[in-house]
């Protein structure tokens, strides 16, 4: 006989509590999932090109059709550039135009572009829909689907622009996996490694012994995604709007986003996960530099990253970077600046990681003009 078992972690929010749903099939059963907890709604579907043509649209409608939900479907094109007023508004108008209630529900199914598009839409069509997360991307089943942060990027910087507004439910089928390019699947491990390095040095030594498994697929992969919904279900649910630890999870945030915000928001040159990494290895190493944590833990969460494929220095982003000034003034625009100092998330060691207020500017422009020149 073979079993198929789903992991449930809850995020408990008191009475927006939320099951997040982990293994394999659950698109297929979307249907008895939504209507066990949201019944007689009708859903708006928000999806991408990619996931559209893996054949997981198809599935959800399927499966949608078989106990009689509504639906409507908007596929957007694929990838960061997404997450624009343009695309909003696009989403805006196919969830009105299909006359969803405010008892309805948006449905985002794919990765966290779509979530967090889709999500803001939801946050605020008639004042706030219902919204499902149905994650296809690893580091959507891993990160963005919880924990209700939802937005678009700018000119000026990433994810400025948005609202907090939790889903009533997400969805994580392990076998959309199966579709998903190796590049987008390292990407989101870099999601996966944060958890450690923030403050699970085991799950960080578990990490690099098995790794390999992981990407393989199987149990090890199901594993590191539970624990990981676990990890950030349990800071979301002590602080929801970030007034406090939840900015841990921003760690590798502060470097990366500057650097995606500096690549336009080029998905072939640098996507999200691939930042957080190089933005990992930066605060490990600025850490160092600041006399906060030894070199060595730095050359080894440096080294780990690059074993796995992903890149961990300003010089493997393809192309050029603007100067240390610019690189700088994006990080100015970072939401965890307070009174214009700027907040990092710095570390004492692998899984050490602490919020560092006031953190000099000067500092932060001489490290990254280093960076610049390879030292
Ligand atoms: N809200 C949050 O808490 C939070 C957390 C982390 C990241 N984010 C945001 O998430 C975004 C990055 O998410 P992402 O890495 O999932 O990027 P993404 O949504 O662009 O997906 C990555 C790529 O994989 C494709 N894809 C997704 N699922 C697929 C599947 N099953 N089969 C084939 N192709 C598939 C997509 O079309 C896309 O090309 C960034 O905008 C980042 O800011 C938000
Ligand atoms: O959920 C959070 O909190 C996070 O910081 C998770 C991050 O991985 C994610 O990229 C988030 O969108 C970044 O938050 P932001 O507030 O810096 O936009
Ligand atoms: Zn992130």
């Amino acid at each position: 006989m073979t079993t198929n078992p789903i992991r449930t972690v809850t995020v408990g929010l008191g009475t927006r509590a939320y099951d997040i749903l982990i293994g394999n099939g659950l698109i297929d059963r979307a249907c008895t999932e939504i209507q066990a907890r949201l019944p007689g709604i009708r859903v708006a579907i928000i999806t991408d090109e990619n996931v559209a043509a893996a054949g997981h649209l198809a599935r959800l409608q399927a499966s949608l059709d078989a106990s009689g939900i509504g639906h409507a479907a908007l596929t957007l094109p694929a990838g960061e550039k997404t997450k624009s007023f343009d695309h909003l508004q696009q989403t805006v108008g196919a969830i009105l135009d299909a006359r969803l209630e405010r008892g309805d529900a948006v449905v985002a199914l794919g990765g966290g572009v779509i979530g967090d598009l889709a999500g803001f839409a939801a946050g605020i069509v008639r004042r706030g829909m219902h919204f499902i997360q149905i994650p296809t991307s690893l580091l959507a089943q891993v990160d963005s689907s919880v924990g209700g942060k939802t937005g678009i990027n700018t000119a000026q910087g990433k994810n400025l622009v948005g609202v907090f507004h939790q889903p009533r439910l997400v969805l994580a089928d392990t076998s959309a996996l199966d579709t998903l390019s190796e590049r987008e699947f390292r990407a989101g491990y870099a999601e996966v490694a944060k958890y450690g390095l923030i403050d699970k040095p085991d799950f960080f030594s578990w990490l690099e012994a098995n790794w390999r498994d992981i990407f393989a697929g199987g149990p090890a992969r199901t594993q590191a995604i539970a624990a990981s919904c676990q990890a950030k279900a349990d800071v979301v649910a002590r602080d929801e709007f970030e007034t406090g630890d939840r900015a841990l999870l921003n760690l590798g945030h502060t470097f990366g986003h500057a650097l995606e915000t500096a690549t336009n928001y080029d998905s072939a040159r640098l996507v999200h996960g691939e930042g957080v990494a190089i933005g990992m290895a930066l605060a490990h190493r600025f850490s160092a530099r600041l006399n906060q944590a030894s070199t060595d833990d730095a050359t080894r969460v440096e080294a780990h990253l690059k074993a796995v494929g992903l890149p961990t220095t300003l010089a493997d982003v393809p192309g050029c970077l603007p100067d240390a000034e610019k690189l700088l003034s994006y990080i100015a625009q970072d939401k965890k600046v307070s009174r214009g100092a700027l907040t990092f998330i710095l570390t004492r060691g692998i899984g050490q990681s602490f919020i560092a207020k006031d953190v000099p500017a000067s500092e932060v422009l001489a490290f990254l003009q280093d960076g610049l020149a390879g030292r």
